[in-house]
């Protein structure tokens, strides 16, 4: 089967820092990939690379054969790759469905002069997507009044606006109680499975990436140490001497 998004040969360097070196993977539709490895490993410079924020040194981010190094964040986002912002980046003040609302404006690229025109703009469209994070009784409460967990169920519904191929999710359990974690990447699991999306996600919490991922890869030090499926990471033997040569384990739990 052919990759939808295929990396090889990423690099980037800070000055003297190697962030990241020589780094390739491969991400198929349908899929949730989880990029590990311990602080300052290269994940967020990676991320940043496919997403466009920053842009590699060399190698090459081939997303349905289309190369993404060199386009800016807003033509990457365009050719399909999606990424979940933190609660800062929706409005507080609008109400659940007017987030939404105003993710489905941008994604069609209507200008509206003044909101009155646009609250009216695709409110059924928004309440679909709502319904499928199980938002939709929510619609009408200010984003700045709901619980983080369902915060981070709109941020889902925002990123869906845009039908994206591949949603890249940096950290998305982060503040999360251990308890609602395994919700939101449920729903995820299910929006992957129905719209033959693929996930690339950070994730710092070891419990979600093993419960969660269908495959994982590591960084240590800006290079691929290891890739497979989460039982395999988990046994061999580079990662665990990764892991407890940085003082973590994967037993570590987070604070709840
Ligand atoms: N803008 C920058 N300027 C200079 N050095 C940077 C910059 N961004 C990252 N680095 C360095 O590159 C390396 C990789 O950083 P990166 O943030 O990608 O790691 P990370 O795996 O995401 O870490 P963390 O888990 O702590 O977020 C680190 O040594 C970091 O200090």
């Amino acid at each position: 089967m052919t990759a939808l998004l295929e990396v090889r040969g990423l690099c980037k360097s800070f000055g003297g820092v190697r962030a990241v070196d020589g780094v390739g993977f491969a991400l198929h539709a349908g899929e949730m990939l989880a990029l590990i490895g311990p602080n300052g490993a290269g994940k967020s410079t990676t991320f940043d690379m496919v997403g466009g924020q920053l842009r590699a040194d060399s190698g090459s981010v081939r997303l349905g054969g289309v190369e993404l190094v060199g386009r800016r964040p807003r033509d990457i986002w365009r050719l399909g790759v999606g990424r979940t912002f933190q609660i800062a980046e929706t409005f507080a003040s609008l109400t659940v469905a007017q987030n939404v609302q105003m993710a489905l404006l941008s994604h069609a690229g209507r200008v509206f002069s003044m909101w009155r025109r646009a609250a009216d703009f695709q409110r059924g469209q928004a309440l679909d997507l709502l319904d499928q994070v199980g938002m939709r009784a929510q619609a009408d409460r200010p984003c700045g009044a709901l619980a983080y967990g369902d915060v981070k169920r709109v941020e889902l519904a925002v990123a869906m606006a845009h039908a994206p191929r591949l949603l890249l999710m940096d950290e998305p359990t982060a503040g999360m109680a251990p308890q609602e974690r395994g919700g939101l990447m449920a729903l995820t699991r299910r929006l992957v499975v129905e719209r033959g999306m693929a996930v690339l996600f950070t994730e710092h919490s070891m419990d979600v990436v093993f419960a969660h991922a269908d495959r994982i890869i590591v960084l240590a030090r800006g290079q691929l140490i290891a890739e497979g499926p989460p039982q395999a990471v988990r046994d061999d033997p580079r990662v665990q001497a990764v892991y407890f040569g940085s003082g973590r384990t994967f037993e570590r739990k987070e604070p709840a």
